[in-house]
Order: structure tokens, then C-alpha cells, then sequence
């Protein structure tokens, strides 16, 4: 398979690895690179025969030992810090704007005293080691003016929790009964007025003040948006988790594994709705959108550690502080400022989440066997970065103490150590070509389609979902439940053809030349999809004259837009003159239900617009073939209303 730009190809692959330039592991390569000599990398390192071979030449080989274990040697915690100074300032900035009215402003000041708040008991000297419970507790009333009482009760439960001392507190339980009322839940708020009054026994005159506000308080409680319920056709397949029964997993040379249909599949149908082995927020969103669940920020809640992540709730920190983040946790800044890839950080993730060693080991030595890593492709360059990376997060995780306290302070892999180094150098390989990218809409307008834009939140390892091989006119939707992915197909498929996804260039617009370059150096395979291999022109060039299918039952030949609508033509396949007269008034048809799906679209009726997307799909492709301008734009207007009944969020 010929490389059609080497140079690109290298430039893709090193990403992979290295996301930002400016980040020091470039140094450390270039240090080990300026090491070693040529013929020491093309000869001796190229020709290593395991991983395990390669993770120890780092360690063991004169060549490159020295600046390998010079520079781990350094590795040590960088992160951001609790500042309970800055917390307190802050708080108080917040608590001066909450008088002043200002409750957006008293609200920002107070999110930044939460993050940056350390604890109970760890700055003594200032608030008296209460930062913490005290930023919560002042946030809790700002929430409560801004009518929010299901994050008010939230911080009233973890001011609390972090030590402030609710217990014969009229003002907490008054605080919880406006919560309560405000979320509607007036059982509730009815239990914390009882507590309320009877801690104000004989204070007759408070009581009927409070009872007054109570009555006076409107539930405000807020619209969520609720993600439609997916639900597998065909129910689960009970050989390929995750999928729909109408699916197969195939084999073939030249494509690897990948998704099939076992059974007719129709447009419209669910076939993957899958939960990720790992998955990881991008940097660059540690301070907008929750470390755990990705879901955007409205009212941080902090890291017992750091400063430099957030929550969206305090199951969300809890059950990240509890897997990962206590590992990662010191390390965050030294990760971020490595430059390595969101690849690296789920490699990474695959064993700070697990619960020991050998689960870790489990579950990416499972990962690696099944997914496919172009091996025999790789360049000894590309080896030794990705080696190179794999020992410098092993050495992570060796300071932050995931395997419990060493016997040395020595960089080389220990125990377990080494087949840890080695999973990760598997990792890297198999991440790099089977990794999804996890999106969000973000509407930013009125209209939930015309205003509607995808945003990456984030990149995520499926076990199943890394099957779907890419197609430049592909046959399913990808959205994201949270981190789920469900994929839809967005036209029928007949049994035996693949089901695929789309790997990023489409048919619709990019040339073949940019299909075939992009798909060569990010995914190291050459195309020869429909699309392909029939060259169909961007979507703007593609003329109206459509191609059916004969009529003749089980021919597949391929017939023109006749000339005189009323004459029969020949079919070359099987050599019958056939009408084409009910086809053509079928395309009719189909183009008026395309109209009719478009206009539910224009009035934001996603479930009407599918409905009519779907029917007139199915109908086109029981008459013609693409590509045909109208069906392409209904099929990308399928997706989008799909993309609508996944996670979006509304700025
Ligand atoms: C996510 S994996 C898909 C599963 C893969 N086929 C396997 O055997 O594990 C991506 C890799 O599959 C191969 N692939 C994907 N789509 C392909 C296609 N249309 N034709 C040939 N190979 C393809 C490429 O090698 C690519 O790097």
C-alpha cells in the first residue's frame, strides 16, 4: 500500500503521541534521539521483536539508558494547589456582590473560592481551617436567591460535610426547607421545617416568619433535557456485546475485523449503544466541564486535592477521587505540560481506574489483543516515541504511588512493573487507530438545528464500537449519551454489506485525492469504498440525473435516467427492456417526503423529521443507488436530527 505523504503520515502519527508542540516531551525525544546513533535505531531497535524488548532497552542499553533515566529521575508531582488566602478573598469579593445584588458575579467569585478552598483542618490559620464548608455555605445562599435549589441543597449537604457544624442550626435546616421547596419536594421541606421549628421551641414570632416565606415560595424546577431512550433493533446480540442482534463480525485481508449486517438492517435502526472501556476530558476543559461525567459546568464542586479540575456533583467527585484521580490528581500539571495526547491520558487511565494492578493488566492486555495496531507499518522513530512515552507514564506511576510503596526509588520497572510499561506500549499502538472522539451539541441560539454546533469534549476507547471499519459515505450516526455512544443507520443495508461508520473525510466534501491521503497517513489503510471506488464528485458537483436500480427481481444492474421517461430500457445485466416509470414517480415521491422532513426540521420536530427522513431513505434505496444529491443532504439531515436526541446543552 503506497504512502501518499510520508511526511504527513509521520506528522499524524507523532500527534498521536505528542498533541502539543510546546510540551517537554519533544525535549526528552530529541534528548534520546541526539543519544543514540542511526544505525543503533534503523538496525539494532527496529529489528526488536517484542515490546517488552523495546520498554527494557530504555533501561539497559548504553545507547540511551543515560538520558532516559536522567530525565525520569525528575519526574514529581506538579499540580495546582489549594490556596486558602485566595479562597477566602475570593469568598468574601462574593459575599460583598451577593449584597450589592450582584448574583452572577457573587456566584463566579464563590466557584473560584470553592475550587481553590483546601479541606478541613489544612490552613489553620486561615478561617480557621473552614474555607472550604464556609465557600459552600455562602454559595448555598446565593443559590437560593438565584432560585437553584437542587445545587443549594447540594452545597448545603457538603458545607456540612466539610465540617460546618449544622447540629442545633436554625439557619441550616431553614436553608434545606427553601431548598427542598424550591425543588418541589415539599415532603421533604415539610421534615426540615419540622426540625426548624423544633429547634426554635417558644420562638413563636420567627417561626410565623418563616412559615410566612415558606408559603410564599414557587417551585422552580427546571426542564431537563432528557436524551431519548435508544433501544438496540433487534434486541442485544448475545456474541457481540453491546450490539444489535442484526449485526455480525467479519473477516477479510485487506479490511481486518469489522461490522456487518447479519440481517437486513433499516434506516432508523439502533445498532450500538455501548459504554467506554476508558474515557478521558480534554485538557483544555478541566475548568468548564466535569472531569467524570462531561458534563458542562454550572456549579463546580471541588477536588479534595487540587484546584485544577472540577466536578458537576459530588457522586461525579467521589467516584473519580475513588478510581483515578487520586492517582492523577498531583500529577495533572506535569501531564498537561508534557504535551501528551488525549491517548496518552486514556492509556494512562486504563490502569489508575482499575482497581489493582492485575485488573488494569487485564483489561488493556484485552484491549490490545482484539483491536488492531499496524505494527508491521511502524517506523523505529515511531517505536521509540511511543516506547519512550510509555516509560515516562509508567514512571507516573510509580511516583504517585499506584503500585503501592516500591522498594526503590530507581526508575527501572520492578515486579509488575515491566508488563505494566509493556501494556501501555500496546496501548499507545492500538489507541492511535481506535480511540473515538466523545462530542457534545452545544445550541448557542434559538433554532436547536441552525444553531447547533458539535463540540469534542473529549476521546474514549469502545470495545465493540472499534469494529466499525470507515466508509466516505458511511451508514450510521454517532452520538453520545454522556459518554455512551449509540450509532443509528441512516440508510437500510442489505445482509452481508458492512455497517460503517465515517472516520472523519466524507464524500460529500472532499475530493478522492484528500479522502485517500487524510484516510492513508491518520488510519494507514487505503479506501475502496463505493464512493471510492466509483470517484463520485463533492456534493456541490454531483448533477440531479439519478441511477436505479433494474426492477428486474434480483438483478443488480445499474440503470441510467432514461432519455423518453415513456420508453422501456435495456438492462445490461440481465439483457431485459424494463420500465422505469414507477421508479421515477418513486423519486418523486421520496423528494416531496425529503421537503415534508425539512420543514419538520425548520419547526425543530426531530421525531417527525426522523419519521419522514427514514421513509423517504428506505424508498430511494429500493429504487436507485447513490450517489443522489437529495438522498446525501436527507441522510446528513438524518444525523443531525439523531445528534439532537443525544446529550446537548443549551448557552
Ligand atoms: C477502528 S479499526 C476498525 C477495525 C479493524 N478493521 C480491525 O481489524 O480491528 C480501524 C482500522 O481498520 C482498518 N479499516 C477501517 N476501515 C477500513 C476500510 N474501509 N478498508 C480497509 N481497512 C479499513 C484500518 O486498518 C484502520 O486503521
Amino acid at each position: 500500500m503506497e504512502d501518499l505523504d510520508p511526511g504527513y503520515t509521520q506528522a499524524c502519527s507523532e500527534r498521536t503521541i505528542q498533541s502539543d508542540s510546546q510540551g517537554f516531551f519533544a525535549e526528552f525525544y530529541n534528548e534520546v534521539l541526539k543519544s543514540c546513533s542511526d544505525k543503533w535505531l534503523k538496525t539494532h531497535f527496529k529489528n526488536m521483536k517484542s515490546d517488552s524488548e523495546r520498554i527494557m532497552s530504555l533501561f539497559n542499553d548504553p545507547e540511551v539508558c543515560g538520558p532516559v533515566i536522567g530525565i525520569l529521575e525528575h519526574v514529581q508531582p506538579v499540580f495546582k494547589e489549594k490556596d486558602a488566602a485566595f479562597s477566602s478573598q475570593r469568598r468574601i469579593q462574593g459575599e460583598k456582590f451577593l449584597l450589592m445584588e450582584d448574583n452572577k458575579k457573587a456566584l463566579m467569585m464563590l466557584n473560584h473560592a470553592v475550587v481553590r478552598a483546601p479541606p478541613k483542618g489544612i490552613d489553620k490559620q486561615i478561617d480557621c481551617g473552614f474555607s472550604l464548608a464556609m465557600a459552600y455555605w455562602i454559595r448555598s445562599a446565593i443559590l437560593l436567591t438565584e432560585k437553584d435549589g437542587i445545587h443549594a441543597l447540594q452545597d448545603i449537604k457538603l458545607a456540612a460535610k466539610n465540617g460546618f457544624n449544622i447540629k442545633e442550626n436554625p439557619e441550616y435546616y431553614w436553608r434545606m426547607t427553601k431548598a427542598y421547596a424550591l425543588m418541589g419536594e415539599h415532603a421533604k421541606a415539610k421534615i426540615s421545617m419540622g426540625i426548624l421549628e423544633k429547634l426554635l421551641e417558644g420562638e413563636k414570632h420567627k417561626i410565623e416568619k418563616f412559615r410566612q416565606e415558606l408559603s410564599g415560595i414557587v417551585p422552580n424546577v427546571k426542564e431537563k433535557t432528557v436524551c431519548q431512550a435508544h433501544a438496540l433493533a433487534g434486541g442485544e446480540n448475545p456474541n457481540i456485546e453491546s450490539a444489535s442482534n442484526l449485526l455480525e463480525v467479519v473477516e477479510s485481508g485487506e479490511k481486518g475485523k469489522y461490522m456487518a449486517a447479519k440481517d437486513n438492517v433499516n434506516a432508523g435502526d439502533v445498532v450500538l449503544m455501548e459504554e467506554p472501556v476508558v474515557a478521558c476530558l480534554l485538557p483544555k476543559l478541566f475548568g468548564s466541564n466535569c472531569l467524570h461525567c462531561f458534563t458542562r459546568l454550572e456549579i463546580p464542586v471541588c477536588c479534595p486535592s487540587c484546584s485544577g479540575v472540577a466536578f458537576c456533583s459530588d457522586e461525579c467527585m467521589t467516584a473519580a477521587w475513588n478510581s483515578y484521580h487520586k492517582y492523577e490528581c498531583t500529577f495533572s500539571d506535569l501531564l498537561v505540560g508534557s504535551g501528551m495526547s488525549i491517548l496518552c491520558f486514556l492509556a494512562l487511565r486504563t490502569f489508575t481506574q482499575s482497581s489493582s494492578v492485575d485488573e488494569g493488566l487485564a483489561t488493556a492486555n484485552g484491549l490490545i489483543s482484539k483491536l488492531c495496531a499496524h505494527k508491521d507499518l511502524r517506523t523505529p522513530q515511531d517505536y521509540l516515541q511511543r516506547t519512550l512515552m510509555s516509560a515516562f507514564l509508567l514512571r507516573c506511576l510509580q511516583k504517585c504511588g499506584y503500585f503501592g510503596r516500591r522498594t526503590t526509588e530507581s526508575a527501572d520497572p520492578i515486579g509488575k512493573e515491566l508488563e505494566v510499561a509493556v501494556s501501555l506500549l500496546g496501548l499507545l499502538q492500538v489507541l492511535q487507530f481506535n480511540a473515538h472522539e466523545v462530542h457534545q451539541i452545544v445550541i448557542s441560539g434559538d433554532h436547536k438545528f441552525d444553531n447547533a454546533k458539535t463540540v469534542y469534549v473529549g476521546a474514549a476507547i469502545y470495545k465493540t464500537g472499534s469494529y466499525f471499519n470507515h466508509d466516505c459515505c458511511p451508514g450510521v450516526a454517532r452520538l453520545f449519551v454522556g459518554k455512551k455512544l449509540v450509532l443509528v443507520c441512516t440508510r437500510p443495508v442489505k445482509a452481508g454489506d458492512p455497517v460503517s461508520e465515517n472516520y472523519g473525510p466524507i464524500v460529500t466534501k472532499m475530493t478522492l485525492k484528500e479522502r485517500l491521503r487524510i484516510l492513508r497517513s491518520r488510519y494507514w489503510f487505503k479506501c475502496s469504498c463505493d464512493a471510492c471506488r466509483e470517484n463520485w464528485p463533492v456534493l456541490q458537483k454531483i448533477d440531479r440525473n439519478v441511477r436505479f436500480r433494474c426492477p428486474t427481481p434480483s438483478c443488480n444492474g445499474i440503470l441510467k435516467f432514461p432519455k423518453d421517461i415513456g420508453k422501456d430500457v435495456r438492462c445490461n445485466v440481465c439483457r431485459k427492456n424494463v420500465s422505469l416509470k414507477e421508479s421515477i414517480s418513486s423519486i418523486i415521491k421520496c423528494e416531496e417526503i425529503y421537503r415534508k422532513a425539512g420543514a419538520f426540521m425548520n419547526d425543530q420536530k426531530t421525531e417527525e423529521a426522523i419519521n419522514a427522513f427514514k421513509e423517504g431513505i428506505s424508498l430511494f434505496y429500493e429504487v436507485a443507488v447513490l450517489p443522489h444529491k437529495d438522498t446525501l443532504i436527507a441522510q446528513e439531515s438524518l444525523r443531525k436530527c439523531y445528534s439532537d436526541t443525544g446529550t446537548t446543552f443549551r448557552i
